[in-house]
Protein backbone atom coordinates (compact mmCIF):
# COMPACT_ATOMS: atom_id res chain seq x y z
CA UNK A 1 0.00 0.00 0.00
CA UNK A 2 2.76 2.17 0.97
CA UNK A 3 4.05 2.04 -2.39
CA UNK A 4 0.86 3.25 -4.10
CA UNK A 5 0.77 6.33 -1.50
CA UNK A 6 4.65 7.29 -2.32
CA UNK A 7 4.45 9.84 -5.59
CA UNK A 8 5.71 8.23 -8.78
CA UNK A 9 9.83 9.05 -9.02
CA UNK A 10 9.92 12.00 -12.30
CA UNK A 11 12.66 11.99 -14.47
CA UNK A 12 13.85 15.16 -12.81
CA UNK A 13 14.14 13.30 -9.22
CA UNK A 14 15.61 10.28 -11.03
CA UNK A 15 18.02 12.77 -12.12
CA UNK A 16 18.92 13.84 -9.17
CA UNK A 17 18.83 10.95 -7.14
CA UNK A 18 21.48 9.25 -9.87
CA UNK A 19 23.76 12.76 -9.39
CA UNK A 20 23.74 12.23 -6.00
CA UNK A 21 24.83 8.77 -6.44
CA UNK A 22 27.83 9.53 -8.39
CA UNK A 23 28.70 12.64 -6.07
CA UNK A 24 32.44 12.14 -4.75
CA UNK A 25 30.91 13.09 -1.33
CA UNK A 26 27.04 12.93 -1.13
CA UNK A 27 26.82 14.61 2.20
CA UNK A 28 28.05 17.53 0.55
CA UNK A 29 24.95 18.23 -1.44
CA UNK A 30 23.02 18.87 1.48
CA UNK A 31 25.38 20.40 3.74
CA UNK A 32 28.58 21.98 2.78
CA UNK A 33 28.60 25.90 1.87
CA UNK A 34 25.76 26.97 -0.90
CA UNK A 35 28.24 27.69 -3.70
CA UNK A 36 29.17 24.03 -3.04
CA UNK A 37 25.07 23.28 -3.18
CA UNK A 38 24.77 25.65 -6.42
CA UNK A 39 27.36 23.20 -8.15
CA UNK A 40 25.89 20.27 -7.06
CA UNK A 41 22.13 21.20 -8.73
CA UNK A 42 24.28 22.17 -11.76
CA UNK A 43 25.75 18.26 -11.38
CA UNK A 44 22.01 17.62 -11.37
CA UNK A 45 20.89 19.60 -14.03
CA UNK A 46 23.71 18.30 -16.37
CA UNK A 47 22.98 14.99 -15.56
CA UNK A 48 19.34 15.33 -16.35
CA UNK A 49 20.21 16.91 -19.78
CA UNK A 50 22.73 14.40 -20.54
CA UNK A 51 20.45 11.36 -19.46
CA UNK A 52 16.94 13.14 -21.48
CA UNK A 53 19.63 12.83 -24.56
CA UNK A 54 20.33 9.30 -24.38
CA UNK A 55 16.66 8.72 -23.90
CA UNK A 56 15.12 11.24 -26.47
CA UNK A 57 17.87 11.52 -29.17
CA UNK A 58 19.80 8.70 -28.83
CA UNK A 59 17.16 6.17 -27.93
CA UNK A 60 18.74 4.22 -24.79
CA UNK A 61 16.92 3.93 -22.08
CA UNK A 62 18.27 2.44 -18.43
CA UNK A 63 17.60 -0.95 -19.74
CA UNK A 64 19.95 -0.50 -22.71
CA UNK A 65 23.38 -2.61 -21.65
CA UNK A 66 25.32 0.68 -22.61
CA UNK A 67 23.49 2.68 -20.47
CA UNK A 68 25.73 2.65 -17.57
CA UNK A 69 28.55 2.86 -19.21
CA UNK A 70 27.52 6.33 -20.99
CA UNK A 71 26.12 7.48 -17.63
CA UNK A 72 30.09 6.15 -15.82
CA UNK A 73 31.85 8.53 -18.64
CA UNK A 74 29.72 11.63 -18.34
CA UNK A 75 30.19 11.25 -14.31
CA UNK A 76 34.12 10.60 -14.59
CA UNK A 77 34.08 13.69 -16.92
CA UNK A 78 32.20 15.29 -14.29
CA UNK A 79 34.46 14.48 -11.74
CA UNK A 80 37.44 15.82 -13.39
CA UNK A 81 35.91 18.89 -13.63
CA UNK A 82 34.33 19.48 -10.37
CA UNK A 83 37.46 21.63 -9.59
CA UNK A 84 37.67 23.99 -12.06
CA UNK A 85 35.46 27.14 -12.18
CA UNK A 86 32.10 27.28 -12.95
CA UNK A 87 33.03 28.58 -16.61
CA UNK A 88 35.39 26.33 -17.28
CA UNK A 89 33.49 23.79 -16.42
CA UNK A 90 30.47 24.33 -18.62
CA UNK A 91 32.98 25.05 -21.52
CA UNK A 92 34.43 21.21 -20.93
CA UNK A 93 30.84 20.22 -20.25
CA UNK A 94 29.70 22.08 -23.37
CA UNK A 95 32.37 21.04 -25.68
CA UNK A 96 32.41 17.29 -24.37
CA UNK A 97 28.72 17.49 -25.12
CA UNK A 98 29.00 18.58 -28.77
CA UNK A 99 31.77 15.84 -29.81
CA UNK A 100 29.46 13.25 -28.12
CA UNK A 101 27.08 14.56 -30.41
CA UNK A 102 28.91 14.62 -33.28
CA UNK A 103 30.36 10.87 -32.18
CA UNK A 104 26.67 9.28 -31.98
CA UNK A 105 24.67 11.11 -34.29
CA UNK A 106 23.99 8.85 -37.61
CA UNK A 107 25.76 7.08 -39.18
CA UNK A 108 27.29 6.62 -35.27
CA UNK A 109 30.98 6.67 -35.65
CA UNK A 110 31.30 5.76 -32.06
CA UNK A 111 29.14 2.72 -32.38
CA UNK A 112 30.94 2.02 -35.52
CA UNK A 113 34.30 1.87 -33.63
CA UNK A 114 32.80 -0.55 -31.30
CA UNK A 115 31.35 -2.30 -34.03
CA UNK A 116 34.87 -2.20 -35.84
CA UNK A 117 37.22 -3.08 -33.30
CA UNK A 118 35.19 -5.07 -30.96
CA UNK A 119 32.35 -6.72 -32.02
CA UNK A 120 33.32 -7.94 -35.72
CA UNK A 121 36.68 -9.85 -33.93
CA UNK A 122 34.55 -11.54 -31.40
CA UNK A 123 32.61 -12.43 -33.87
CA UNK A 124 35.09 -13.59 -35.87
CA UNK A 125 36.47 -15.56 -32.68
CA UNK A 126 33.14 -16.88 -31.77
CA UNK A 127 32.31 -18.20 -35.28
CA UNK A 128 35.98 -19.91 -35.75
CA UNK A 129 35.27 -21.60 -32.21
CA UNK A 130 32.04 -22.67 -32.88
CA UNK A 131 33.57 -23.81 -36.83
CA UNK A 132 31.32 -21.09 -38.62
CA UNK A 133 34.09 -19.66 -40.34
CA UNK A 134 35.54 -23.32 -41.34
CA UNK A 135 32.81 -24.43 -43.74
CA UNK A 136 33.42 -26.64 -46.46
CA UNK A 137 32.29 -27.45 -50.21
CA UNK A 138 31.23 -31.17 -48.48
CA UNK A 139 29.02 -29.84 -46.09
CA UNK A 140 25.88 -29.14 -48.79
CA UNK A 141 24.25 -30.62 -51.30
CA UNK A 142 23.09 -28.03 -54.06
CA UNK A 143 19.86 -28.11 -55.33
CA UNK A 144 17.38 -26.25 -57.68
CA UNK A 145 19.40 -23.30 -59.40
CA UNK A 146 16.98 -19.86 -58.25
CA UNK A 147 18.49 -16.78 -60.00
CA UNK A 148 21.53 -15.11 -61.58
CA UNK A 149 22.99 -11.48 -61.32
CA UNK A 150 25.61 -9.87 -62.91
CA UNK A 151 27.86 -11.62 -60.46
CA UNK A 152 26.21 -14.55 -59.12
CA UNK A 153 24.29 -17.68 -59.80
CA UNK A 154 21.66 -18.42 -56.69
CA UNK A 155 20.58 -22.05 -55.68
CA UNK A 156 18.55 -22.99 -53.22
CA UNK A 157 20.63 -26.12 -51.45
CA UNK A 158 21.11 -28.27 -47.76
CA UNK A 159 23.20 -28.77 -45.17
CA UNK A 160 24.53 -32.30 -45.50
CA UNK A 161 23.59 -34.66 -42.86
CA UNK A 162 26.43 -36.38 -40.90
CA UNK A 163 26.79 -40.02 -42.51
CA UNK A 164 25.57 -39.06 -45.66
CA UNK A 165 27.24 -41.39 -47.82
CA UNK A 166 28.95 -38.62 -50.29
CA UNK A 167 28.44 -40.66 -53.57
CA UNK A 168 24.53 -40.45 -52.89
CA UNK A 169 25.21 -36.85 -52.41
CA UNK A 170 26.66 -36.09 -55.10
CA UNK A 171 24.34 -38.24 -57.62
CA UNK A 172 21.08 -38.73 -56.66
CA UNK A 173 20.05 -36.00 -54.08
CA UNK A 174 21.05 -33.23 -56.58
CA UNK A 175 18.16 -31.09 -57.51
CA UNK A 176 15.77 -33.30 -54.68
CA UNK A 177 16.90 -31.09 -52.01
CA UNK A 178 13.49 -29.08 -51.52
CA UNK A 179 11.51 -32.46 -51.29
CA UNK A 180 13.86 -34.85 -49.91
CA UNK A 181 13.26 -35.25 -45.78
CA UNK A 182 16.89 -36.21 -45.07
CA UNK A 183 17.47 -32.73 -45.85
CA UNK A 184 16.24 -31.01 -43.12
CA UNK A 185 18.28 -28.26 -42.64
CA UNK A 186 17.83 -25.97 -46.31
CA UNK A 187 20.37 -22.99 -47.35
CA UNK A 188 20.55 -20.85 -50.29
CA UNK A 189 23.77 -20.81 -51.50
CA UNK A 190 25.67 -18.17 -53.64
CA UNK A 191 28.26 -18.99 -56.48
CA UNK A 192 30.36 -16.01 -57.16
CA UNK A 193 31.15 -16.20 -60.68
CA UNK A 194 34.68 -17.19 -61.67
CA UNK A 195 36.46 -15.30 -64.36
CA UNK A 196 33.41 -12.36 -64.78
CA UNK A 197 35.52 -9.08 -64.22
CA UNK A 198 35.09 -7.60 -60.41
CA UNK A 199 32.56 -10.78 -59.53
CA UNK A 200 35.27 -11.96 -57.12
CA UNK A 201 35.45 -8.05 -55.72
CA UNK A 202 31.70 -8.31 -55.25
CA UNK A 203 31.52 -11.69 -53.43
CA UNK A 204 33.61 -9.91 -50.95
CA UNK A 205 31.62 -7.43 -50.41
CA UNK A 206 28.40 -8.69 -49.73
CA UNK A 207 30.32 -11.31 -47.58
CA UNK A 208 31.28 -8.42 -45.45
CA UNK A 209 28.26 -6.15 -45.65
CA UNK A 210 26.44 -9.74 -44.60
CA UNK A 211 28.84 -9.94 -41.65
CA UNK A 212 28.20 -6.50 -40.41
CA UNK A 213 24.05 -6.54 -40.88
CA UNK A 214 24.50 -10.07 -38.74
CA UNK A 215 25.62 -7.71 -36.38
CA UNK A 216 23.95 -4.49 -36.49
CA UNK A 217 19.95 -6.08 -37.63
CA UNK A 218 20.40 -9.22 -37.18
CA UNK A 219 16.46 -9.74 -37.20
CA UNK A 220 15.82 -8.05 -40.33
CA UNK A 221 18.17 -9.50 -42.73
CA UNK A 222 18.52 -13.27 -43.82
CA UNK A 223 20.94 -15.31 -41.60
CA UNK A 224 24.23 -15.59 -43.04
CA UNK A 225 26.44 -18.96 -42.45
CA UNK A 226 29.48 -18.09 -43.94
CA UNK A 227 31.46 -18.57 -47.31
CA UNK A 228 33.64 -21.44 -48.59
CA UNK A 229 36.16 -21.83 -51.47
CA UNK A 230 35.50 -24.97 -53.79
CA UNK A 231 38.60 -27.11 -53.27
CA UNK A 232 37.77 -29.05 -56.54
CA UNK A 233 35.32 -28.97 -59.67
CA UNK A 234 32.74 -30.86 -59.48
CA UNK A 235 28.91 -30.14 -60.76
CA UNK A 236 28.38 -26.57 -59.88
CA UNK A 237 31.63 -26.50 -58.19
CA UNK A 238 34.56 -24.88 -59.87
CA UNK A 239 37.91 -25.21 -58.06
CA UNK A 240 38.73 -21.92 -56.23
CA UNK A 241 35.28 -20.29 -56.51
CA UNK A 242 33.84 -18.57 -53.62
CA UNK A 243 30.11 -19.29 -52.54
CA UNK A 244 28.45 -17.81 -49.96
CA UNK A 245 26.19 -19.26 -47.25
CA UNK A 246 22.47 -18.09 -45.83
CA UNK A 247 19.54 -19.82 -43.80
CA UNK A 248 17.09 -21.24 -46.13
CA UNK A 249 14.11 -17.86 -44.91
CA UNK A 250 11.12 -19.00 -47.10
CA UNK A 251 10.40 -20.32 -50.40
CA UNK A 252 8.86 -16.62 -51.99
CA UNK A 253 10.09 -13.06 -51.99
CA UNK A 254 7.63 -10.32 -51.90
CA UNK A 255 7.48 -10.34 -56.00
CA UNK A 256 6.27 -14.23 -56.24
CA UNK A 257 3.06 -13.13 -53.85
CA UNK A 258 2.84 -9.85 -56.03
CA UNK A 259 2.55 -11.77 -59.33
CA UNK A 260 -0.38 -13.68 -57.99
CA UNK A 261 -3.83 -12.13 -58.89
CA UNK A 262 -4.89 -12.63 -55.11
CA UNK A 263 -2.62 -10.64 -53.70
CA UNK A 264 -2.78 -9.37 -50.93
CA UNK A 265 -5.16 -11.86 -50.07
CA UNK A 266 -2.26 -14.53 -50.56
CA UNK A 267 -0.10 -13.54 -48.36
CA UNK A 268 -2.71 -12.04 -44.99
CA UNK A 269 -2.73 -15.75 -43.67
CA UNK A 270 1.09 -15.25 -43.21
CA UNK A 271 1.32 -12.03 -42.75
CA UNK A 272 -1.37 -12.18 -39.74
CA UNK A 273 -1.04 -15.77 -39.06
CA UNK A 274 -4.91 -16.45 -39.86
CA UNK A 275 -6.81 -14.58 -42.29
CA UNK A 276 -8.98 -11.05 -41.12
CA UNK A 277 -12.90 -11.71 -40.72
CA UNK A 278 -15.54 -9.01 -41.46
CA UNK A 279 -14.14 -6.56 -43.53
CA UNK A 280 -14.31 -5.30 -46.84
CA UNK A 281 -11.69 -6.30 -49.23
CA UNK A 282 -10.21 -2.75 -49.62
CA UNK A 283 -9.87 -2.49 -45.83
CA UNK A 284 -8.03 -5.49 -45.64
CA UNK A 285 -5.97 -5.07 -48.57
CA UNK A 286 -4.86 -1.94 -46.98
CA UNK A 287 -4.07 -3.59 -43.67
CA UNK A 288 -2.10 -6.32 -45.36
CA UNK A 289 0.04 -3.84 -47.37
CA UNK A 290 0.24 -1.65 -44.33
CA UNK A 291 1.73 -4.15 -41.93
CA UNK A 292 4.30 -5.24 -45.13
CA UNK A 293 4.71 -1.82 -45.40
CA UNK A 294 5.82 -1.37 -41.56
CA UNK A 295 8.20 -4.14 -41.46
CA UNK A 296 10.20 -3.18 -44.58
CA UNK A 297 10.30 0.58 -43.27
CA UNK A 298 11.33 -0.68 -39.59
CA UNK A 299 13.73 -2.76 -41.30
CA UNK A 300 15.13 -0.31 -43.51
CA UNK A 301 15.78 2.41 -40.26
CA UNK A 302 17.33 -0.21 -38.59
CA UNK A 303 19.93 -0.91 -40.99
CA UNK A 304 20.48 3.62 -41.58
CA UNK A 305 20.63 3.62 -38.08
CA UNK A 306 23.98 1.86 -38.56
CA UNK A 307 25.27 3.82 -41.27
CA UNK A 308 24.17 1.40 -44.50
CA UNK A 309 22.05 2.02 -47.62
CA UNK A 310 20.94 -1.48 -49.23
CA UNK A 311 20.64 0.97 -52.65
CA UNK A 312 18.55 -2.41 -54.19
CA UNK A 313 15.30 -2.66 -52.57
CA UNK A 314 13.09 -4.22 -54.49
CA UNK A 315 10.42 -6.93 -54.11
CA UNK A 316 12.53 -10.08 -55.35
CA UNK A 317 14.96 -9.01 -52.31
CA UNK A 318 12.14 -9.32 -49.65
CA UNK A 319 12.13 -13.01 -48.44
CA UNK A 320 9.04 -13.57 -46.89
CA UNK A 321 9.39 -15.82 -43.89
CA UNK A 322 7.55 -18.88 -42.53
CA UNK A 323 5.69 -16.33 -39.49
CA UNK A 324 5.50 -13.68 -42.01
CA UNK A 325 8.65 -11.33 -41.51
CA UNK A 326 9.74 -9.53 -44.75
CA UNK A 327 13.70 -9.94 -44.32
CA UNK A 328 16.08 -8.09 -46.76
CA UNK A 329 17.99 -9.64 -48.84
CA UNK A 330 21.52 -9.27 -51.32
CA UNK A 331 23.63 -6.90 -50.24
CA UNK A 332 25.40 -7.11 -53.30
CA UNK A 333 24.85 -3.21 -53.08
CA UNK A 334 24.84 -2.44 -50.43
CA UNK A 335 26.97 0.94 -49.14
CA UNK A 336 28.21 1.93 -45.77
CA UNK A 337 28.58 5.23 -45.59
CA UNK A 338 29.94 4.79 -42.07
CA UNK A 339 33.36 4.01 -43.42
CA UNK A 340 32.44 4.28 -47.22
CA UNK A 341 32.71 0.33 -48.23
CA UNK A 342 31.50 0.09 -51.65
CA UNK A 343 30.61 3.31 -52.22
CA UNK A 344 32.31 4.00 -55.38
CA UNK A 345 30.74 7.43 -56.27
CA UNK A 346 30.48 7.64 -60.18
CA UNK A 347 29.02 3.66 -59.99
CA UNK A 348 24.90 3.16 -60.30
CA UNK A 349 24.73 -0.86 -59.49
CA UNK A 350 20.87 -0.48 -59.32
CA UNK A 351 17.13 -1.77 -60.82
CA UNK A 352 16.02 1.23 -62.94
CA UNK A 353 12.61 0.36 -62.47
CA UNK A 354 12.91 1.57 -58.37
CA UNK A 355 15.95 3.51 -58.61
CA UNK A 356 15.50 7.57 -57.15
CA UNK A 357 15.68 9.72 -60.23
CA UNK A 358 19.12 11.04 -58.87
CA UNK A 359 20.78 7.60 -59.18
CA UNK A 360 23.16 7.88 -56.25
CA UNK A 361 23.63 7.87 -52.89
CA UNK A 362 26.01 10.83 -52.76
CA UNK A 363 26.41 13.46 -55.91
CA UNK A 364 28.84 12.69 -58.13
CA UNK A 365 30.74 15.08 -57.65
CA UNK A 366 31.58 13.97 -53.47
CA UNK A 367 35.15 12.80 -53.69
CA UNK A 368 36.60 9.00 -53.44
CA UNK A 369 36.15 7.94 -49.69
CA UNK A 370 39.27 8.39 -47.94
CA UNK A 371 40.62 5.84 -45.67
CA UNK A 372 37.87 3.81 -43.26
CA UNK A 373 39.13 5.85 -40.08
CA UNK A 374 39.19 9.29 -41.39
CA UNK A 375 35.93 8.55 -43.88
CA UNK A 376 34.51 7.12 -40.36
CA UNK A 377 35.15 10.21 -38.44
CA UNK A 378 33.42 12.97 -41.42
CA UNK A 379 30.79 10.30 -42.21
CA UNK A 380 28.59 12.46 -39.55
CA UNK A 381 29.12 15.41 -41.85
CA UNK A 382 28.33 13.79 -44.98
CA UNK A 383 25.50 11.78 -43.86
CA UNK A 384 23.59 15.08 -42.52
CA UNK A 385 24.85 16.99 -45.49
CA UNK A 386 23.34 14.34 -48.13
CA UNK A 387 20.60 12.18 -46.60
CA UNK A 388 21.38 9.10 -48.38
CA UNK A 389 18.77 6.63 -46.41
CA UNK A 390 16.20 8.79 -48.54
CA UNK A 391 17.45 6.85 -51.90
CA UNK A 392 16.37 3.50 -50.16
CA UNK A 393 12.98 5.67 -49.33
CA UNK A 394 12.14 6.32 -52.74
CA UNK A 395 12.13 2.64 -53.74
CA UNK A 396 9.98 1.83 -50.80
CA UNK A 397 7.65 4.34 -51.83
CA UNK A 398 7.63 2.41 -55.57
CA UNK A 399 7.20 -1.21 -53.59
CA UNK A 400 3.78 0.95 -51.70
CA UNK A 401 2.30 2.32 -55.17
CA UNK A 402 2.85 -1.13 -56.89
CA UNK A 403 1.11 -3.44 -53.85
CA UNK A 404 -1.67 -0.73 -53.65
CA UNK A 405 -2.08 -0.38 -57.01
CA UNK A 406 -2.79 -3.50 -59.29
CA UNK A 407 -2.29 -2.27 -62.49
CA UNK A 408 1.01 -1.34 -61.68
CA UNK A 409 2.10 -4.32 -60.47
CA UNK A 410 3.71 -5.97 -63.98
CA UNK A 411 6.94 -5.45 -65.31
CA UNK A 412 5.67 -3.27 -68.57
CA UNK A 413 3.33 -1.18 -66.30
CA UNK A 414 5.91 0.08 -64.05
CA UNK A 415 7.94 0.99 -66.53
CA UNK A 416 5.29 2.92 -68.24
CA UNK A 417 4.52 4.02 -64.40
CA UNK A 418 8.49 5.59 -64.44
CA UNK A 419 8.18 6.97 -67.40
CA UNK A 420 4.60 8.60 -66.50
CA UNK A 421 6.67 9.96 -63.20
CA UNK A 422 9.40 11.23 -64.92
CA UNK A 423 7.13 13.12 -66.93
CA UNK A 424 5.46 14.78 -64.08
CA UNK A 425 9.02 15.54 -62.45
CA UNK A 426 8.07 13.02 -59.94
CA UNK A 427 5.62 14.50 -58.48
CA UNK A 428 3.18 11.89 -57.43
CA UNK A 429 0.11 14.14 -57.12
CA UNK A 430 0.79 15.86 -60.44
CA UNK A 431 1.22 12.13 -62.10
CA UNK A 432 -2.45 11.71 -60.54
CA UNK A 433 -3.78 14.10 -62.55
CA UNK A 434 -2.18 13.37 -65.81
CA UNK A 435 -1.99 9.76 -65.85
CA UNK A 436 -4.36 8.49 -68.90
CA UNK A 437 -4.31 4.69 -66.72
CA UNK A 438 -7.21 5.30 -64.42
CA UNK A 439 -5.15 3.92 -61.81
CA UNK A 440 -7.35 2.20 -58.70
CA UNK A 441 -6.36 4.34 -56.05
CA UNK A 442 -9.11 3.18 -53.57
CA UNK A 443 -6.48 1.25 -51.03
CA UNK A 444 -4.21 4.31 -50.57
CA UNK A 445 -7.66 6.93 -50.24
CA UNK A 446 -8.67 5.10 -47.30
CA UNK A 447 -8.79 7.01 -44.40
CA UNK A 448 -8.73 10.32 -45.17
CA UNK A 449 -5.80 9.43 -47.53
CA UNK A 450 -3.10 8.80 -45.77
CA UNK A 451 -1.66 5.96 -47.16
CA UNK A 452 -1.79 8.52 -50.48
CA UNK A 453 -0.45 11.31 -48.44
CA UNK A 454 2.96 8.88 -47.40
CA UNK A 455 3.23 7.75 -50.81
CA UNK A 456 4.00 11.42 -52.33
CA UNK A 457 6.21 11.75 -49.62
CA UNK A 458 8.18 9.07 -50.47
CA UNK A 459 8.07 9.46 -53.99
CA UNK A 460 9.31 12.92 -54.45
CA UNK A 461 12.38 14.71 -56.16
CA UNK A 462 15.47 15.45 -53.25
CA UNK A 463 14.61 18.76 -52.66
CA UNK A 464 17.33 21.64 -50.05
CA UNK A 465 20.06 19.92 -48.61
CA UNK A 466 19.07 17.04 -50.28
CA UNK A 467 16.07 16.25 -48.16
CA UNK A 468 12.35 16.32 -49.40
CA UNK A 469 11.63 12.64 -48.75
CA UNK A 470 10.23 11.19 -45.70
CA UNK A 471 13.73 8.60 -43.63
CA UNK A 472 12.45 5.95 -42.43
CA UNK A 473 12.16 7.09 -38.91
CA UNK A 474 9.64 9.93 -40.34
CA UNK A 475 7.91 8.07 -42.03
CA UNK A 476 7.20 5.39 -38.91
CA UNK A 477 6.03 8.58 -37.50
CA UNK A 478 3.58 9.58 -40.36
CA UNK A 479 -0.31 9.15 -39.24
CA UNK A 480 -0.43 6.56 -41.70
CA UNK A 481 1.07 4.01 -39.49
CA UNK A 482 -0.12 5.91 -36.08
CA UNK A 483 -3.56 4.27 -36.92
CA UNK A 484 -2.38 0.71 -36.11
CA UNK A 485 -5.13 -1.71 -37.39
CA UNK A 486 -2.14 -4.21 -38.57
CA UNK A 487 -0.25 -4.11 -35.62
CA UNK A 488 -3.65 -5.05 -33.60
CA UNK A 489 -4.10 -7.91 -36.21
CA UNK A 490 -0.82 -9.38 -35.36
CA UNK A 491 -0.97 -9.00 -32.01
CA UNK A 492 -4.56 -10.97 -32.04
CA UNK A 493 -3.63 -13.63 -33.91
CA UNK A 494 -0.27 -13.68 -31.86
CA UNK A 495 -2.62 -13.46 -28.98
CA UNK A 496 -4.90 -16.68 -30.87
CA UNK A 497 -1.69 -19.07 -31.19
CA UNK A 498 -1.12 -18.76 -27.47
CA UNK A 499 -4.04 -20.05 -26.18
N1 LIG B 1 18.08 -16.50 -47.51
C1 LIG B 1 17.19 -16.74 -48.46
N2 LIG B 1 16.10 -17.48 -48.18
C2 LIG B 1 15.19 -17.76 -49.14
N3 LIG B 1 15.28 -17.34 -50.41
C3 LIG B 1 16.34 -16.62 -50.76
C4 LIG B 1 17.35 -16.27 -49.80
N4 LIG B 1 18.30 -15.57 -50.44
C5 LIG B 1 17.90 -15.48 -51.73
N5 LIG B 1 16.73 -16.10 -51.93
C6 LIG B 1 15.98 -16.22 -53.20
O1 LIG B 1 16.90 -16.20 -54.27
C7 LIG B 1 16.59 -15.11 -55.16
C8 LIG B 1 17.89 -14.52 -55.71
O2 LIG B 1 18.70 -14.04 -54.64
P1 LIG B 1 19.62 -12.72 -54.76
O3 LIG B 1 18.74 -11.56 -55.06
O4 LIG B 1 20.49 -12.66 -53.56
O5 LIG B 1 20.49 -13.10 -56.02
P2 LIG B 1 21.10 -12.20 -57.17
O6 LIG B 1 22.00 -13.08 -57.93
O7 LIG B 1 21.67 -10.99 -56.60
O8 LIG B 1 19.83 -11.85 -58.02
P3 LIG B 1 19.37 -10.44 -58.58
O9 LIG B 1 20.57 -9.79 -59.18
O10 LIG B 1 18.31 -10.82 -59.58
O11 LIG B 1 18.81 -9.66 -57.42
C9 LIG B 1 15.78 -14.14 -54.33
O12 LIG B 1 14.91 -13.35 -55.11
C10 LIG B 1 15.04 -15.03 -53.37
O13 LIG B 1 13.85 -15.48 -53.95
Amino acid sequence: MASILRPAPTSLNKSLSSARLFCPNPNSFATINPSRRNHSKCNALASEIFEDFLQNALHLDESNPLFPFLRYGFNQIEGVTAALPENGRWGILTAAGLIWVYLTVRPGVLMGAVDAYLLAPLQLGLDSLTGRRNLKMTDFVVGERLGEGSFGVVYSGAIVPKNFVLEERVGKAKRRVENDDRFTERVILKKVKVGTKDAEEFGDYEEWFNYRVSRAAPESCAEFLGSFIADKTSLEFTKGGKWLVWKFEGARNLADYMNNRNFPFNIESIVFGRILEGLDPIKKSALIIKQIMRQIITSLKRIHDTGIVHRDIKPTNLVVTKKGQIKLIDFGAAADLRVGKNYIPDEGLLDPDYCPPELYVLPQETPNPPPEPIAAILSPLLWQLNSPDLFDMYSAGIILMQMAVPSLRSTTALKNFNSELKFASYDLRKWRELTSSKPDLRVLDLDSGRGWDLATKLIARRGFLRRGRLSAAAALRHPYFLLGGDQAAVVLSKLSLNK
